[in-house]
Formats: structure tokens, sequence, C-alpha cells
């Protein structure tokens, strides 16, 4: 087995000066393995926009920002819908001392599956029919990234304090929190929550690091049982497959920004509490030190770690297949300071909140030779992070485990 990396992501603290009310005062919140950022007192929201104008809205406000000002929040999956993004001073909030996790586990739980594991399974095999019919072909479908949905209601409101605390239990992930506008479907606003274990990407001066994640395998309790987990996916073709097509992406997409660009430790598995991955750090220097972080995650984002090859069309299928829309489920959370400097991670393990109710999310990378039943079990798999911090049943969305909902 090659060397097993803990992914080593930044984190930092930061506050709120607000033009429009917001029901949460923490507007946006990273908790990681290096640390917290805080996005809390007055703010103001940078007016949204989609990805192609992302740049210019940044620079303006990041020209305006005062030396202590950052700017934090969430890209939606989709490049053309309107991202959110705060900007405000950064504070030196300390670590949360023991936050008494209040209102978890969650009562009077209820959980649908939308869609249930099975019909997950079916729009995984048209995808792999799909891919089978155009081999070969110019643009062929090569890899694609299905999601599926759980709806949690609860009898109470869903405590997104006590759910981060619990999130960020796991050293190994980054559990985030971004604060979304309140909207016609949400008037309460809501608040997208979870415990991500992908670097999209990290800036620090002229140095870059990115740590894209494809290829995984359920965490075990036995422990023999989990190493072979993990020696067998370190061994899987199609799991390498699926991962080099995101590494290759990712340098492409780095490269004109770079002078020096590599991945210095090659391929190696990392792990959560409830998966293993594979892994590979890139590690590269800008040419130019002032080129804000959010805009290499604009840049990046979405990866085939969490959309497809080619990337238009894979969006195009995923919007076809997937029934629920992900929303800023698989796009980015981060923040960025005034110097440019920061760090944005991909949305996963993460479920958007409002009031009583979560949908929390999971997808699988999908190639010739994935097996949609395995793929569908991979997906339950990943809900197990946000499902144990919610106090449900860890495995409630694992195939062949029925509930409410789930057949
Ligand atoms: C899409 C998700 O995860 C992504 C897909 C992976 C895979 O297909 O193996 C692994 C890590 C993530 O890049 C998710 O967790 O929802």
């Amino acid at each position: 087995m090659k060397t097993r990396c803990i992914m080593n992501i930044r984190l930092s603290e930061a506050p709120k000066k607000t033009a429009s009310p917001v029901p949460d005062p923490v507007l946006f919140g990273f908790d990681g393995p290096s640390g917290r950022i805080l996005g809390q007192g007055p703010a103001r929201r940078i007016a949204p926009g989609n990805a192609a104008t992302l740049e210019t809205r940044v620079t303006a406000a990041l020209a305006g920002a005062a030396p202590d000002e950052m700017i934090g929040g969430a890209l939606p999956f989709d490049r053309e819908a309107g991202d959110c993004l705060w900007q405000c001073r950064r504070s030196e909030a300390p670590a949360p001392g023991g936050i008494t996790p209040q209102g978890l586990p969650l009562p009077g739980w209820r959980l649908t599956a939308e869609p249930a594991a099975r019909d997950y399974a079916d729009a995984v095999a048209r995808a792999l029919d799909i891919m089978a019919e155009e081999a070969g072909s110019e643009d062929a479908l090569e890899k694609i990234v299905l999601a599926r949905t759980l709806l949690v209601e609860s009898a109470a409101p869903i405590p997104v304090e006590a759910l981060m605390a619990r999130l960020h239990a796991d050293r190994s992930v980054t559990a985030f929190r971004v604060a979304l506008p309140a909207g016609p479907d949400h008037p309460q606003g809501r608040a997208l929550i979870g415990a991500t274990p992908e670097l999209l990407i990290e800036k620090r001066g002229r140095r870059i690091a990115s740590h894209p994640l494809a290829g995984s395998a359920r965490r075990l309790s036995d422990p023999a049982a989990d190493r072979a987990a993990a020696e067998a996916l370190s061994g899987s073709a199609k799991d390498h497959r699926e991962h080099a097509l995101v590494v290759e992406s990712i340098l492409d997409t780095l490269a004109p920004f770079c002078r020096e660009l590599g991945c210095p430790e090659g391929t190696c598995i990392t792990s959560t509490r409830s998966m293993w991955h594979l892994g590979t750090r890139i590690e590269g220097r800008l040419k130019d030190e002032g080129t804000p972080s959010v805009v290499l995650a604009s840049a990046l984002h979405p990866t085939p770690a969490v959309c497809g090859v080619p990337m238009a069309r894979a969006a195009g299928f995923i919007k076809a297949l997937e029934p629920v829309a992900r929303d800023f489920y698989a796009g980015a959370v981060g923040w960025c300071d005034a110097s440019g400097d920061g760090a944005w991670h991909v949305a996963i393990r993460c479920a958007e909140i409002s009031g009583r109710r979560a949908r929390l999310y999971a997808g699988a990378g999908i190639v010739p030779g994935s097996d949609p039943m395995a793929e569908a079990a991979e997906t339950g798999a990943k809900f197990g992070a946000l499902l144990a911090a919610l106090g449900l049943p860890q495995d409630a969305a694992l195939q062949g485990v029925p509930c409410n909902g789930e057949t």
C-alpha cells in the first residue's frame, strides 16, 4: 500500500457587516486541521453573479478592502448560477472551547431518499450506456459524477452550531458553514454545512496547493477488513482511472497561472472517519502573487471530482439525470483575504439546512467499469458523516437498510 496521507487543510476566521439581514450571525466558518476562520459581524454581500463575472466583482471588492477584510462564502455547482460571497473584517475568534451539542441527536426525525437508491442506480446505468455508445467518438463522455439526496425532517429546528462542533470532531476534515440568503423558498434563510475532506485550492503568497480526491471505499469497523478495503482501493485500476482524470484537469487549469507545478508525493490513500479515498497533493508557485485564491477556485471549479469529463457535457447529463438541483452542493466554499491568500474546499459531505429540514447530498464518480449498485452504496456511505453528526444511524442510506422512504 502507498503512503497514507492525512489532509492538511488550512483554516482561519472572519466577521459580518450587513446590507440585508441574515438570520444566523455567522456568515461563514471553517474549522479544520490547521485552525479556524470565522466570518462574523458587520458584512456586506458581494452582488451575486455567475462564474464569468466573478473576477471583476471580486477584484473590485478587494481593491476597496481594508487590510483586515476578507471575502468568504460559496460558489454554486452550476457556473451560470449566482454565488454567495460575503465581505467582512477578519476576526480573531478563539477556537470553540467545547460547545454543548444541544438539540442533537435530532428529535422525531424522518428521512426520505430523493431519489431512492434503486432509482439512483438506474441513472448510473443510463450514464454507463451513454459512455458505451459514445466510446471512441470525439467529445465522448468519459466520466460523470452522479449525486443523490436525503431529506431529513426533524421535530425541532436543526442546531447549526452544534452540528458544526460535531462535524469538527473528525480532525481529518474541514467542517464548514456558509449562511445562504433568504429567498421565496427559504424565507428564514439557509445554511450550507458540511465536513469536506477535499482541498480545491489554497494560496499563501506565491505558493498554491490543491488536494483532489477521487476513488473511494467505505471505512469498516473491523481493522483487518478496513485495511483490506484501503488496499483494494489502492490496487483498483478503475479508481485510478477515475482519479487521474481529476489530477490532469487540475494540472491543465493551473498551468497557465504557474511558473512551477507538480505532484511531489504522487497518488496516496487518504482517509476520513468514514471513507478511504485516492488523493494527490498538487503544489505550485504562481507567476503573479496577486492572483486571488477565489479566482483560482472559480477557474478550477467544477473539477471532474464532482462533475465529469468533458465538463460541459457531463454538467448537461447531470441536469438531466439528477432529479434534485445541486444548488451549492459540489460547488466550492472558502475564503480569500485582502492579499488574495485563502483556501477553497470542494463543497461535499454537506447539507443545506433550513429550519427543521436538512437536505444531504452525496455523489460518486462513474467511469466505464463502474457498478451501479456499488455506486449507490458508495453514496450511502458518503452520507455517513453528516448522518452521524445529526445523531441518525450512520448507515441509514446504505443499500438494503430501509428507512422511511429508502427502499
Ligand atoms: C462527489 C462526492 O465526492 C467526490 C467523489 C469521489 C469519488 O467518486 O470517489 C471522491 C471524493 C470526492 O471528490 C461526494 O462526496 O458527494
